[in-house]
């Protein structure tokens, strides 16, 4: 199948009420997980890239893997930027066959996060491509927030509903106390701040730093609202896992496939269990 914008899942996603993985990739191991997983669980799925991804990998080989991954696949598959930085790095993954993006101007004063956002919407809505923005500061690898003020970055409600209506966006994603990367203790969700937002905001809403969060937290997030979830530190935790054991078990071994196999099988099964948490297995019928 060809690469679905994120836009149409999502909007499945909000009639049935469940939410749609998004995951990190950034080589052939982990986009051939991902699309394992969700063909196993008949689930669609999201693949995004993030700025290390594009660094790392570059977008065109990101677009190809991801591309052949789908044109083999029986479920929809979306590829989607992550975190994108600017317009004109939107523009490269619109060129390199992007089906989403993510603009995240959400360390800009809110007009200027709303004139960026609503730049990328101009080009991106013309060629068929959904985007995604931020409001409030999601914490962790990407941003230095002590835990202290944390709430002060928080989305407000209200901002959230201006936002949205000012740029048109498609889904919107939200800071209610996740943060990228691992936790180091149980991670405190706003969950009433997040009803609020949704009550205000007609579009989806997207839960960054979902790696670590609770099964029953995920699926309160679900029931509040939000429809996509991004999970990539989890990926990393079970394939960097597999390596390692493998190569305890062997440390004679030099076949980068028996020691990269068996860490694609792990991603696999850390993939699968988060679909079903989502409520998203089982959606893809045929
Ligand atoms: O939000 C993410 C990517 O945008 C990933 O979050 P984790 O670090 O919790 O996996
Ligand atoms: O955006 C969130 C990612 O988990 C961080 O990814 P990165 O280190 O690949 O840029
Ligand atoms: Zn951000
Ligand atoms: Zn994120």
């Amino acid at each position: 199948m060809p690469l679905v914008p994120v836009s149409v899942l999502l909007r499945e996603a909000a009639v049935e009420g469940y939410a749609v993985g998004a995951f990190n990739c950034s080589n052939l191991e982990i986009v051939q997980a991902i699309v394992a997983a969700a063909e196993a669980e008949k689930a669609p799925v999201i693949m995004q890239a993030s700025q290390g991804a594009i660094k790392y990998a570059g977008v065109d080989y990101i677009a190809a893997m991801v591309r052949v991954a789908a044109r083999g696949a029986r479920v929809p598959v979306a590829l989607h930027l992550d975190h994108g930085t600017s317009f004109d790095q939107v523009v490269r993954c619109l060129v390199a066959g992007f089906s989403s993006v993510m603009i995240d101007g959400s360390h800009l004063p809110l007009e200027q996060n709303i004139a960026l956002t609503r730049r990328v919407v101009s080009a991106a809505r013309p060629v068929g491509v959904s985007v995604e923005a931020e409001l409030g500061r999601i914490g962790g690898v990407e941003d230095d927030i002590a835990v202290t003020d944390r709430e002060a970055f928080f989305t407000d409600p209200e901002e959230a509903r201006y936002f949205v209506e000012q740029t048109g966006v498609d889904s919107l994603a939200v800071a209610i106390g996740t943060a990228h990367g691992r936790y180091k203790g149980e991670p405190r969700l706003d969950f009433d701040r997040l009803t609020r937002i949704k009550e205000l905001v007609p579009v989806p809403l997207v839960l960054h730093g979902a790696s670590g969060v609770p099964d029953e937290a995920i699926r309160e997030a679900i029931r509040r609202g939000v429809r996509k979830i991004n999970i990539d530190t989890n990926i990393r935790e079970a394939f960097v896992g597999a390596v390692r054991h493998k190569l305890d078990e062997n440390p004679q071994e030099i076949d980068p496939r028996k020691i990269l196999g068996p860490a694609r099988e792990a991603a696999i099964e850390v993939i699968r269990e988060k679909m079903r948490v989502f409520g998203c297995s089982g959606k893809v019928r045929g």
